[in-house]
């Protein structure tokens, strides 16, 4: 680095409050890392020395004529946690000339602070590479997926804008949960599938065994598989010239009407929504007045383009291609995923598009300092219209103030989600227990018991009766009706309703045949339903249990790696609603109950539920100068109690020798105060003994 560089680095560093545009560093030959920039010294990588190489290629003008559609392939890596997907795309970026990769620069294609620290990929991106095969130059278009069950719609909104998948196998650990339902995702969509064995370098990679196992899950022949080593680069060349031969062109042409997918969208600060499409038929340039199916509004196409990986302007985009697209949409909801754009003039039948993303995991989230809600709300809006797929509901609390109720598509989803909030838009949170979305049917039937609905000619005096009434027309009106319920707090009584339901789960365990008791176990503690139990090879077993979602989001998978000492890997797959025996259960200070922390637990679970929430609260309310009840309570019975004591001066300390009457009556006077003072004192829960119980155990 120049001294220069070096020099101005520092002083930007200095200067704690300085912010930085995204611009200003895309100008720079560096990248920096923002990491809590207030509040931590920022950390600098250099991985982007070698950009300047890809800027200056960047600069040639790309005909993207030259590629009809008989030279374009579009696939997706698809795969396992941690099986090396963006190891691969790093190879097959290098070896066609698009990136040189270092020890810096590694994982080209995880650009999100998030994924760097985790590792993990949290959002698919594209990239656009050339290759030349037997003389012809081919356009192919990779998208890189995650592989985490959390994120799999992003995987099923790649694979809509692809022909083929290379389906990634690590050679040691062999096929896993998430292998299986990434290969049904693309089977169902009836894509070329390649088999592809990663990790033949490690030490204990069996490929025979590991393409024995694709052959009898998923009836690929063995020969099929393609062995490499992307860490290494060994056969990495064999997987592009199979990708030329096995996955077909697009169907696309490019005398049709313009025709495009919109399969991601991200937001730009600066030009609004761009969109990644993939064009279904004819071309697209700047200039060209567009429409959404969706939203019926026509916009002007201000830039479309190839990602190469980053964003590189070309003057057309033909049938066949991937690219991006900013056509002045200000918001992410103009640009709705799944939705087809086509010129304002030749209307097209529209695509199929995708099912919304259906959250899964339901959380409230609350500014640290309610002071800090306006900037809390412009960030909560500004991620969501870069990650579509989680949803806002505004809701308040009496100790926590006002916030929102947001769902997410699972755990890890709301993980990073929060890790972002802090990362990129420096916000501190609150975010309480996670919960699932509960339904319950209400009832009509038990309604007509409560008596006949006065008329509304009749003068209504207001008494608390009528109070109720006016709840039971509400409810009459919606008898029979289907409600879901994401904040238990507005749980509906028994009273009114005939059944509920909850979420279930179909789980996918594949694992070492050693552990399967422990985990049978485990799974039965967790009201695991199995479904099936099948041996892939000799050591392995594929287990399927159907589970309620609530009982697997915390902690099912930290046991189930424990026990079986990692080896074990799980996978859900959303599998409807069952009813269930659900009951809501209310903590009460001094009898009063405390609204953010009602939960809703099965009936059978609620007394170990209670305990130890009573327990948690009793560690975290600071004792006060009366003694405080906590208690757990299911409708008007209390499960479970404990005590907090209060705060005893020591009224006998001056009263030496005396008379015994003199202390006992001294004695009495204390615990008839403090009998007053309970009466009439209202328990102070601190906001941090709040956190520290709504907040996950592992937090
Ligand atoms: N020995 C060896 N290690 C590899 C190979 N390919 C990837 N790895 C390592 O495996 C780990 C995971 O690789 P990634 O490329 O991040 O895996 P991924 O599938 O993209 O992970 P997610 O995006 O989190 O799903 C990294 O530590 C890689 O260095 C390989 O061929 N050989």
């Amino acid at each position: 680095m120049s001294l220069s560089l070096t020099s101005s680095l520092r002083r930007l560093m200095d200067l704690k409050t300085y912010k930085i545009e995204r611009r200003q560093l895309c100008s720079w030959p560096v990248t920096l890392i923002r990491h809590r920039w207030m509040r931590n010294r920022p950390s600098v990588c250099l991985y982007n020395l070698s950009r300047k190489m890809s800027t200056e290629k960047e600069k040639e003008k790309i005909d993207m004529s030259r590629f009809p559609v008989e030279n374009i392939r579009n696939f997706s890596i698809i795969a396992h946690v941690d099986h090396g997907k963006s190891t691969l795309a790093d190879r097959l970026l290098e070896i066609t000339g698009m990136w040189h990769v270092t020890e810096c620069n590694k994982q080209v294609l995880d650009k999100l602070q998030v994924e760097r620290e985790r590792g993990i990929t949290v959002k698919a991106q594209t990239a656009s590479l050339f290759y030349n095969h037997q003389g012809q130059t081919y356009l192919l278009n990779l998208i890189d997926t995650p592989g985490h069950v959390d994120f799999s719609y992003e995987v099923s909104r790649s694979i809509s804008a692809c022909q083929g998948v290379l389906l990634i196998v690590d050679a040691n650990q062999g096929i896993q949960a998430q292998t299986v339902a990434n290969f049904y995702l693309a089977f169902e969509a009836q894509l070329t599938i390649i088999p592809v064995l990663n990790k033949i370098d490690l030490k204990n990679a069996d490929p025979e065994r590991v393409e024995s196992q694709i052959e009898k899950v998923f009836d690929i022949p063995k020969e099929d598989c393609i062995r490499i080593s992307a860490k290494m680069g060994t056969n990495v060349d064999q997987v592009l010239e199979e990708i030329v031969k096995r996955i077909p062109p697009p169907a696309a042409r490019t005398e049709d009407p313009f025709k495009a997918l919109v399969f991601d969208s991200t937001f730009d600060h600066y030009r609004g929504v761009v969109t990644n499409i993939a064009l279904f038929g004819g071309q697209v340039s700047k200039g060209d007045r567009i429409m959404s199916a969706h939203m019926g509004k026509v916009y002007e196409v201000n830039e479309v383009g190839v990602l190469r990986p980053e964003e590189h302007p070309t003057d057309r985009l033909y049938a066949g291609q991937v690219g991006f697209m900013i056509a002045g949409m200000k918001e992410v909801k103009e640009a709705q995923i799944g939705d087809t754009l086509f010129h304002q003039k030749h209307p097209v039948e529209a695509l199929p598009g995708f099912k919304p993303a259906k959250p899964m995991v339901f959380a409230g989230m609350y500014p640290m300092d309610q002071s800090e809600y306006n900037s809390l709300r412009s960030a909560v809006e500004r991620l969501t219209l870069n990650d579509s797929s989680v949803t806002v509901q505004r809701d308040s609390s009496h100790a926590l103030g006002a916030g929102w109720r947001l769902g997410f598509l699972g755990l890890l989803h709301m993980e990073v989600f929060n890790q972002r909030l802090e990362q990129e838009y420096n916000a501190s949170v609150i975010v309480t227990a996670p919960t699932v979305p509960y339904k319950a049917i209400l009832s009509s039937a038990k309604l007509i018991k409560a008596g006949p609905v006065p008329s509304t000619e009749e003068p209504v005096h207001l008494t608390p009766k009528h109070f109720h009434l006016i709840f039971l027309i509400l409810y009459q009106e919606h008898g029979g009706k289907e409600i879901t319920i994401v904040n238990p707090a507005q749980f509906p009584d028994r009273s009114v309703v005939s059944e509920y339901l909850e979420p279930m789960v179909m789980g996918t365990i594949i694992t070492p045949d050693d552990f399967i008791g422990k985990i049978m176990t485990l799974c039965l503690g967790h009201r695991g339903v199995q479904k099936n139990v099948v041996y892939i090879d000799n050591q392995r077993v594929m287990m399927k249990y159907l589970f309620p979602l609530n009982e697997v989001i915390v902690d099912f998978y930290d046991h189930l790696k424990s026990l079986s000492s990692g080896y074990a890997r799980q996978d859900t797959v959303y599998a409807g609603y069952q009813p269930a025996e659900l009951v809501k259960m209310d903590i009460l200070l001094n009898g009063k109950s405390v609204e953010e922390l009602t939960m809703v637990v099965h009936k059978d679970r609620a007394y170990a539920a209670g305990k130890a929430l009573c327990e948690r609260l009793k560690d975290c309310i600071p004792r006060q100068l009366f003694e405080i009840a906590v208690q757990a309570a299911v409708g008007s019975k209390v499960i479970a109690r404990e005590t907090i004591k209060a705060y005893r001066k020591n009224v006998l300390a001056k009263c030496y020798g005396g008379d015994i009457t003199r202390k006992m009556k001294l004695l009495k006077k204390q615990a008839e105060g403090k009998k007053k003072m309970r009466r009439i004192g209202n328990v102070e829960v601190p906001k941090d003994a709040f956190i520290s119980v709504l907040k996950r155990k592992d937090k």
